[in-house]
């Protein structure tokens, strides 16, 4: 029996790599020290799982960036536009573009992995792609930790999941059509890989968890039954994780692989499935992702080893393994660094270096029964699953009944959109292709200074709130002389999105350290919801209330919705999801109705996350989409025809959700559309989607500042397929992560696009 951790966080455990690569890319440091800083975190966390005891621990799990853009370099897939560059400086044009004397290059498209806050880049192929090994990073970090005496299982992404996910760059043809080209480079890339002495690969095939048609399926079995003639020693594990294997299931058990890892917390049914399949094989090894890679509960020891059990009667302990549910990239690194969580809750939880300990305590409960560590550390299992239950912490019998009580009433607007948006335009009296921003203005040093010297108790809460107000006022100001029609406050006091409105409501707790990456340099806290949602008091009134006070332009009232609050929180799994967001739901829309009161007449609920909260499989789309979609109404509909409710959405496909997405019936959806070319304006076409939008024209993500002309054309391709009343003129996202000069500069160009397009309109009536 053995211990498998399927991936570690690589962010160190005070985001020393952020900190590493920031003074990096401006130029404070060297490549040399970069790279230094990169290996001492790597060895740490090789160390730390070596010292828990935990027997199967990854390499290449560490990354500059993300692990799909470090595949694309393994595989030598590098779009034509950065073969100019070589290194670093090419691998990070890839991840953020480059704008410098002669160089322009736009980045790499990111997007979500599958159904979590992390972005990877979205690799790209043309018909006649070639491919080349390059194997340089998984050898060093292999010998960097073979040095340590660790022989680490090098992790990479399998070749139908790379295929997949990445986009094909010109039409008539599919990306699995490149199968044949990328099969010989993986097989060198094994034959590499066991030449270092490796005893196992992880190739990780999470798009197995999704529903394959037949050439998806066709493509894993000519993979696997490709590595599995290339002769060589060392043993492959396939691991699929985030849902079950599913109709994929026959197909996998038949693939000449030496273990299959399951994630038994999303899918815990596919147990039985298998243990009962013609197909399996008493050879197989089974991986057992018992310990919740995607959340923080402490693992419920007593429940995990009914399943191991189970498993024992089936298969020869030598075949069991057990580990991780997934890698534990999405889980915060350590539970010690939190010395202010109420402690009755902190007992209840386990991050990344805690679950290594609960894996192998397992372990070693299941072939040692005496041993006397792991017996304590059940008794203590035991103790704060028992204490989570019975806790009177958790439950608020008011917030119950209320979410019993909704009415379908209550989901719904006065009115229809055609009704209401006559009204709007009479009361609000914009132009056509009104401009606007999606709620943030840069969050600068100073800025995150001030809140961290309010955190630490050197700043009091009037001289935090003043120099607030001051950017507040400041952010109004170059908005109003930029020429942008309706205005946003900047989102100065909220550390982030999600954490600040978590921060304020009850049933949430918040951590100090408990950092989480998002997408490259960019991390963020989840709150974590313990127990029943309220509001004890409004959140955003007196700040939209003072920054519309200070402009005669309308201000927008900036929220987030209750299905993002719920997606980028660590939620907890003692109650259904639906139920906890409608709970939410409840809370938002109280503030909501705060707001209208306080004479804000635009309202935008953010809600990006709502596409990632779609279960992978289809089967379970419905459900959620259903409660998904009742959430954001509940939060919505309590307000009058006039006040108009924007939402708005990023990095999300919409064709095969637009029904629901129209359903949510914003009066606006601001959506990011400018890395895809407006690509992703396709599905409201179709649909022909009756309510306004305003399709990102600005990459907010990249510090390249895009032209007037180019902001031109973006608009000139929507308005090409949508009616021009209906459009509106924007960003891609927030401008959090942006610096001024470089936002000011972006915002004229916009302002200007728009202009331009005004100008146009009136001349062809
Ligand atoms: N939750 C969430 N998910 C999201 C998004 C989002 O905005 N929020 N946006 C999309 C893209 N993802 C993003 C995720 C994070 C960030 C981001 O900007 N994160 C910041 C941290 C934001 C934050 O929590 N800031 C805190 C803490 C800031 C901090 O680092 N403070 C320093 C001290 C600062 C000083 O003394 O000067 C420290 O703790 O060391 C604050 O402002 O208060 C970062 O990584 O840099 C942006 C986009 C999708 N998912
Ligand atoms: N209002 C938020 C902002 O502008 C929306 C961000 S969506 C990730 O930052
Ligand atoms: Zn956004």
């Amino acid at each position: 029996m053995k211990s498998i951790i399927l991936g570690y966080p690589r962010i160190g455990e005070k985001r020393e790599l952020k900190k590493a690569i920031e003074t990096y890319w401006k130029g404070k440091t060297s490549e040399e020290e970069l790279s230094n800083i990169s290996k001492n975190i790597r060895e740490k966390n090789w160390l730390e799982q070596n010292k828990l005891g935990a027997d199967l621990i990854s390499s290449n799990d560490f990354s500059l960036y993300d692990q799909m853009l470090d595949m694309c370099i393994t595989l030598g897939c590098i779009p034509q536009r950065f073969s100019n560059l070589t290194g670093l400086e090419q691998y990070f044009a890839m991840s953020r573009g480059i704008q410098k004397e002669n160089v322009d290059v736009i980045a790499m498209e990111m997007t979500k992995w599958f159904d979590t806050n992390y972005h990877f880049l979205v690799p790209e192929f043309s018909k006649d792609q070639s491919f080349s090994l390059n194997a340089e990073k998984i050898i060093n970090e292999h010998k960097e930790a073979f040095a340590l005496g660790i022989n680490t299982k090098p992790v990479i992404i399998g070749p139908v999941t790379f295929l997949l996910l990445g986009k094909e760059k010109e039409s008539g043809f599919n990306s699995l059509e490149l199968l044949d080209k990328i099969l010989p480079i993986y097989g060198q890339l094994i034959k590499t890989i066991d030449a270092l002495g490796a005893e196992y690969i992880q190739i990780d095939e999470p798009i197995l968890a999704t529903d394959l048609d037949m050439k998806g399926q066709e493509a894993v079995k000519r993979s696997y039954e490709y590595f599995g003639n290339l002769n060589t020693k060392v043993k492959l594990i396939l691991a699929n994780y985030f849902d079950c294997y599913g109709e994929n299931l026959d197909l996998t058990l038949k693939l000449p692989v030496d273990v299959i890892h399951l994630d038994l917390v999303r899918c815990r049914k596919q147990l039985e499935d298998i243990l009962t399949h013609p197909s399996l094989n008493r050879d197989k090894i089974l991986s057992l992702g018992v310990v919740d890679g995607r959340n923080i509960w402490k693992n419920n020891f007593k429940t995990s080893f009914q399943v191991i059990e189970q498993v024992k009667e089936k298969l020869p302990p030598e075949n069991i393994w057990i580990g991780t549910s997934c890698s534990l990239l999405h889980s915060p690194l350590n539970l010690d660094f939190e010395t202010e969580l109420n402690p009755e809750i902190k007992q209840w939880l386990a991050f990344a270096k805690q679950k290594v300990d609960e894996v192998v305590t397992l372990k070693t409960l299941v072939i040692d029964k005496n041993n006397t560590a792991a017996i304590e550390k059940l008794r203590t299992n035991t103790v704060a699953i028992e204490s989570r239950k019975t806790s009177n912490l958790i439950h608020n019998e008011i917030v119950k009944e209320r979410v019993n009580a909704i009415t379908e009433e209550e989901a719904r607007r006065k009115n229809v959109f055609s009704i209401r948006k006559e009204k709007q335009h009479k009361a609000l009296n914009l132009p056509l292709f009104p401009t606007t921003t999606i709620g943030s203005f840069p969050q600068t040093k100073e800025v995150r200074s001030w809140r961290a010297k309010f955190k630490n108790g050197s700043l009091d809460k009037n001289e935090y709130n003043k120099l607030l107000k001051e950017e507040t006022e400041k952010a109004i100001r170059i908005q109003e002389d930029i020429g942008i029609d309706v205005l946003v406050h900047g989102e100065f006091e909220r550390n982030d999105m999600v954490e600040y409105f978590g921060e304020q409501l009850d049933g949430f707790v918040f951590t100090q350290n408990g950092w989480v990456q998002s997408y490259g340099t960019r991390c963020v806290k989840p709150p974590i919801i313990y127990g029943d949602v309220s509001r004890p008091k409004p959140i955003t009134v007196e700040w939209s209330a003072y920054a519309q006070s200070l402009s005669n332009n309308w201000m927008k009232g900036m929220l987030t919705g209750p299905v993002t609050i719920l997606q980028w929180s660590f939620v907890r799994n003692d109650q259904p999801r639906s139920e906890t967001c409608t709970q939410i739901a409840l809370a938002i829309r109280d503030e909501v109705s705060d707001l209208e009161k306080a004479g804000i007449k635009i309202i935008q609920i953010d809600e990006p996350a709502f596409r990632e909260g779609l279960p992978l499989r289809k089967e379970n789309w419905n459900t959620y989409l259903n409660w998904a979609v009742k959430a954001f109404r509940i939060s919505s509909s309590s307000v009058q025809d006039e006040t108009q409710i924007h939402t708005h959405m990023c990095y999300s496909e919409f064709n095969d959700i637009i029904h629901s997405i129209s359903n949510l019936d914003a009066d606006v959806i601001t959506i990011e559309t400018s890395r895809s070319q407006m690509e992703l304006l396709d599905a409201f076409v179709e649909f022909k989607y009756p309510n306004e939008i305003g399709p990102g024209v600005y990459d907010i993500h990249s510090p390249r500042v895009p032209s007037t002309e180019e902001m031109k054309q973006l608009l000139e391709k929507a308005q090409a397929v949508i009616p021009t009343d209906q459009l509106w003129v924007n960003p891609d996202c927030g401008l959090k992560t942006r610096n001024w000069p470089e936002t000011k500069v972006a915002l004229e160009n916009l302002v200007k696009s728009a202009k331009h397009m005004r100008i146009k309109a009136l001349q062809e009536v």
